[in-house]
């Protein structure tokens, strides 16, 4: 159970205790912030509101820290990210039950967020083995005007402290995802976890601290984003921000000093359909894309864009489908489950009601109780509705029949986001050419857009984000390249006459 067993000194009484100086504490401010279940809306957990003076204290001790933590060998490091991942994913049960509590996932897929985010930190481990034991070695000579008298030796050095926010919808798979690049590669690393999903998120670091990290290298500071979020984002110390969220992320973009920005943000993605697409094949990714984890994905399908003359026979499959999913508790592993919060219910319920007030078909009746929505597809969207245009993050998927490529291509690259988008159709000639055109980070042909496996790239055009994540690029964003430039008297010529005799 999630509190208890090995997990017992995270809790101080009911409320969770944040984690500096490699120690469980209370929080001097006397305050906690509630985490709300979003199947029952009742308090379910308390965390500490931390105050400045303890981010203060945090970011002194990660920037110390972080000087030793650099001078340790990469295999050390390496190790001890091994050890973390194997104690987190032994003790899957009592974080995936958190998950399912704090943010209503799916029991099964919160397991298996805690085992693909093992998987994350054991294969950032090798990689960083591997790309940060490399270097560069360079040649005056091949730039004009040069003779060979300059040896470059580059190599990739930290930056200093990492800031991790992830958001609620991946609490543990997105913190690890800033977390294991940012250690392999020689930063400390500050956590604030997304206020829903916080308690996964401790449970997830006291991982890292029966690994035996180093004191003061890992911090978590709780408390809601609107209270402590910019004091932590503008704080002097912090190197590199890696963030995962919303609109927050293009303030934070804003405010941000000097510093490497990782920002994954929201998306539109579109399905675009063409006339030879295997409709089963759409029907079922669109069923998976649209409304696994109900919609709550920043990759979910959210507008499909169907060429007319397919369109009736695709929108009666997914109909056929959307019968099948089961709504109800996360607890039984509910296709459907109640959204994260009263507020996000609430815009969800205004896409809708403005969809319906402009004459969207509604292919099923718009059924809600509490902060569950029953999964619904609207047909014959068009895009004078919000619902064309505004992610719903939520089981609510509209449909646009379009009449040309051309046309679902104008409609994708109208939108303000770029994350990704998918194409279905037989010819692999047009899908490239359509995935040439669309203005999204990535495009998938045949398939849901996703961001796995991990180590792919993973990035966002437009509002959609800045940077790129994925293992090898999370590592080389959170590094700083540095260079020792070695300077001959005379040009050395590896096979040159005459060497000796100069010597
Ligand atoms: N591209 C991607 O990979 C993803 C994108 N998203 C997008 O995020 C949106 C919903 O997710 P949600 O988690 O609610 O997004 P938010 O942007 O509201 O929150 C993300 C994180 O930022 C924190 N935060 C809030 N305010 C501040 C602040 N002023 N300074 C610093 N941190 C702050 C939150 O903490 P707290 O919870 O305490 O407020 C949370 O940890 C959707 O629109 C979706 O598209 C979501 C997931 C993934
Ligand atoms: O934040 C998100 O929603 C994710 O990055 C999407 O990840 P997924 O494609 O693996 O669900």
């Amino acid at each position: 159970m999630a509190g208890t067993g090995l997990f017992s000194e995270i809790l101080d009484g009911e409320v969770y205790k944040y984690y500096a100086d490699g120690e469980w504490k209370t929080s001097s401010s006397g305050k906690s912030v509630a985490i709300i279940n979003p199947s029952t809306r009742k308090t379910q957990y308390k965390v500490q509101a931390c105050t400045q003076e303890e981010v203060n204290s945090v970011m002194e001790l990660s920037k110390s820290a972080q000087k030793s933590w650099a001078k340790t060998p990469l295999w050390k490091r390496a190790e001890l990210l091994h050890k973390a991942a194997a104690i987190l994913k032994d003790n899957k049960v009592p974080i995936a039950e958190s998950l399912v509590k704090e943010i209503a996932k799916p029991a099964k897929d919160s397991v298996t967020e805690v085992v693909r985010s093992g998987d994350l930190i054991s294969y950032c481990a090798e990689e960083g083995v591997r790309i940060l034991g490399e270097g560069k070695f360079l040649l005056s000579d091949s730039f004009p005007g040069n003779e060979r008298t300059k040896y470059c030796l580059t190599s990739k050095i930290p930056l200093g402290v990492v800031l991790a926010i992830p958001p609620f919808n991946y609490p543990v798979n997105l913190a690890v995802s800033k977390i294991a690049p940012a250690l392999i590669a020689g930063n400390s690393l500050v956590l604030k976890p997304p206020t829903q999903g916080a308690v996964s998120c401790l449970h997830m670091v006291h991982c890292f601290h029966l690994a035996g990290f180093p004191k003061g290298l890992i911090s978590c500071i709780t408390g809601k984003g609107s209270e402590i979020g910019d004091f932590l984002t503008m704080h002097p110390a912090v190197n590199c921000i890696s963030f995962t969220g919303g609109d927050t992320g293009i303030s934070i973009s804003k405010k941000a000093g000097m510093i490497p920005l990782q920002m994954e943000l929201g998306g539109k993605d579109a399905c675009v359909v063409l006339e030879d697409a295997d409709l089963d094949l759409v029907a079922s990714n669109i069923i998976k894309g649209g409304f696994s984890y109900s919609g709550q994905r920043c990759t979910a399908v959210k507008v499909v864009l169907v060429m007319e003359s397919v369109a009736d026979e695709l929108v009666e499959k997914v109909k056929a489908k959307v019968a099948k999913l089961t709504v109800g508790p996360p607890e039984d592993n509910s296709d459907i489950t109640a959204v994260v919060s009263e507020s996000s219910a609430n815009f969800i319920e205004g896409l809708v009601m403005d969809a319906k007030e402009k004459g969207a078909t509604f292919c099923q009746e718009y059924k809600r109780e509490g902060n569950l929505i029953w999964p619904l597809l609207l047909d014959n969207v068009r895009p004078d509705m919000r619902i064309a245009w505004e992610e719903p993050f939520g089981p609510v998927l509209p449909v646009l029949r379009i009449n040309s490529v051309e046309e679902g291509i104008n409609h994708c690259n109208a939108s303000n986001f770029g994350l990704q988008g998918c194409v279905f159709t037989k010819d692999i000639n047009k899908a490239i050419l359509i995935s040439d055109a669309m203005e999204t980070g990535t495009v998938q042909i045949n398939s849901a857009p996703a961001r796995g496996p991990d180590h792919f790239p993973f990035q966002g055009l437009k509002d959609s984000g800045i940077g790129s994540q994925g293992v090898t690029n999370s590592i080389n964003l959170m590094t700083k390249v540095k260079t020792t430039v070695i300077n001959l008297p005379t040009p050395s010529y590896s096979m040159g006459d005459g060497l000796i005799a100069r010597l």
